[in-house]
């Protein structure tokens, strides 16, 4: 066997290892209901996820008439306050993903995180489905502070700098995923089945997968 092209493969969270559409769509209309406004279809909220929290909110509530910053600063707190309690209800792995992060493992390469989605939900979330000790490290969307979260490319570089460095790869499903590692000098991968607005095949990523059984051939082409 021919050593493994990349010694670090980092990954995006929501819409990429785990589909979170549900539990984030909750959320999301959690917090129109206490605005008394009607909920919005998940196909719709999917569409507004990626840039974090806060950005997803603001979608939803211009899509819904609009509104000031106390109020999305109110409605905020109270989408995090219900996602906290209900993280996990209906999120679950993407399939394959499990096989995927074995087989890189065997291969003996290190798998680490670099998520919008705040870091002690991304904690939270990976320890419910038993994910968290696969990871060598775990970038949020505030744990290097404001204005660095993705497409800024400094979660994808503090996620190879504290995964010790190499060869690195970012798997997302998101334009956010794509600038972010591009403008890092790591090659993009994109995952079809997440959450984007913007189509999969217009995001200018090194490789698409359908599946994650794609994914260690398609790392080994690049
Ligand atoms: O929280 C979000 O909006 C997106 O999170 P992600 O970076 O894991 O897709
Ligand atoms: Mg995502």
């Amino acid at each position: 066997m021919t050593a493994f092209p990349f010694d670090i493969v980092g990954f995006d969270l929501d819409g990429t290892l785990v589909d979170t559409s549900g539990d984030l769509a909750g959320a999301v209309n959690h917090a129109l209901g206490v605005a008394h406004r009607p909920a919005l279809p998940i196909a719709q909220i999917v569409t507004m996820i990626g840039g974090g929290a806060r950005h997803m909110l603001a979608q939803a509530l211009d899509a819904t008439g609009g509104y000031d910053e106390a109020e999305l600063d109110f409605l905020h707190e109270r989408l995090l306050t219900h996602y906290e309690a209900n993280i996990c209800v209906n999120s679950a792995p993407y399939p394959g993903v499990i096989t995927a992060l074995d087989n890189l493992t065997v291969r003996g390469v290190r798998l680490a995180v670099a998520t919008n989605k705040i870091e002690r939900f991304t904690h939270a979330l990976l320890d419910k489905l038993g994910l968290t000790g696969r990871f060598t490290t775990i970038i949020g969307g505030d744990t290097l502070g404001s204005g660095k979260q993705k497409p800024s490319p400094a979660p994808i570089k503090a996620m190879i700098t504290a995964a010790g460095g190499g060869r690195a790869a970012f798997v997302g499903d998101s334009i956010y995923d794509v600038t972010a590692a591009q403008a890092a000098d790591v090659p993009a991968i994109v995952y079809r089945h997440g959450f984007t607005r913007t189509g999969v095949d217009e995001l200018g990523a090194s490789a698409i997968i359908d599946h994650f059984d794609q994914l260690i051939p398609t790392l080994e082409q690049l």
